[in-house]
């Protein structure tokens, strides 16, 4: 299993240190919320945000764009560093051109399915991509209540990779604690996104990482 601490619920001020301190303690990846106030009602972090956080830490960059029209965007985040674009089906007509285009700029490709979408609205892009990352809150706020029900769609996608031999990871994000951890982790996921869980409660964010892996064993 691998661990993806969301910095959306980090210091913004003391990025880099927050950075540093999940990587010393057991980070697999750094995901970063990318939100424009149109695709989401929130605003984060732009392209220049991606580029001054690459120096500073190893870790891969899984760079989640909650943005209309993401293939504008693609060039620069790509630029900036990004290891994985993530990109919403329900954010372009043209989820195939989006992930073709990832491809070309030499970066790993990712689809996102938002919580009231459909798994067909995906299945003919699953040949194609790296990974598949399950929305399990709405997408736009660090801290809301996991979905359950979304577990079911990562038992569907995991079905769908063996039976036709694909490769790609199955990542969930929202709502993710030590408490809800385990049902998507039984169900087939692979890479688990937490903000306000590692960063804003109880122990210190390693204790917090250590605990999400012994639940989700
Ligand atoms: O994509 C996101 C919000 O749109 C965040 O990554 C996600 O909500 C993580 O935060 P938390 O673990 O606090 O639920």
């Amino acid at each position: 299993m691998k661990i993806a601490p969301s910095i959306l619920s980090a210091d913004f001020a003391h990025l880099a240190r927050d950075i540093q301190t999940v990587q010393q303690g057991g980070a697999d990846l750094l995901h970063i919320d990318v939100m424009d106030g149109h695709f989401v009602p929130n605003l984060t972090f732009g392209p220049a945000v991606v580029a001054a956080i690459r120096p500073v830490t190893s870790l891969p960059l899984d760079v989640h764009m909650m943005v209309d029209d993401p293939e504008a965007w693609i060039p620069a985040f790509a630029k900036a560093g990004a290891d994985t674009l993530l990109v919403h089906v329900e954010a372009t007509p043209h989820i195939y051109r989006a992930l073709q285009l990832i491809q070309e700029h030499g970066v790993k490709a990712g689809v996102v399915v938002n919580p009231g979408t459909s798994l067909s609205a995906i299945e003919e892009v699953l040949p194609l991509v790296d990974q598949v990352l399950v929305m399990t809150v709405n997408p736009g706020f660090g801290g809301q209540a996991f979905l359950p029900a979304m577990a079911q769609k990562v038992a569907q996608l995991a079905r769908w990779r063996s039976e036709r031999g694909l490769a790609f990871k199955i990542e969930v994000d929202g709502g993710i604690t030590d408490q809800t951890i385990g049902t998507v982790a039984a169900a087939g996921a692979d890479i688990f996104v937490a903000g306000s869980y590692v960063f804003a409660k109880g122990d210190s964010p390693a204790k917090q990482m250590a605990k999400l892996r012994a639940a989700g064993q």
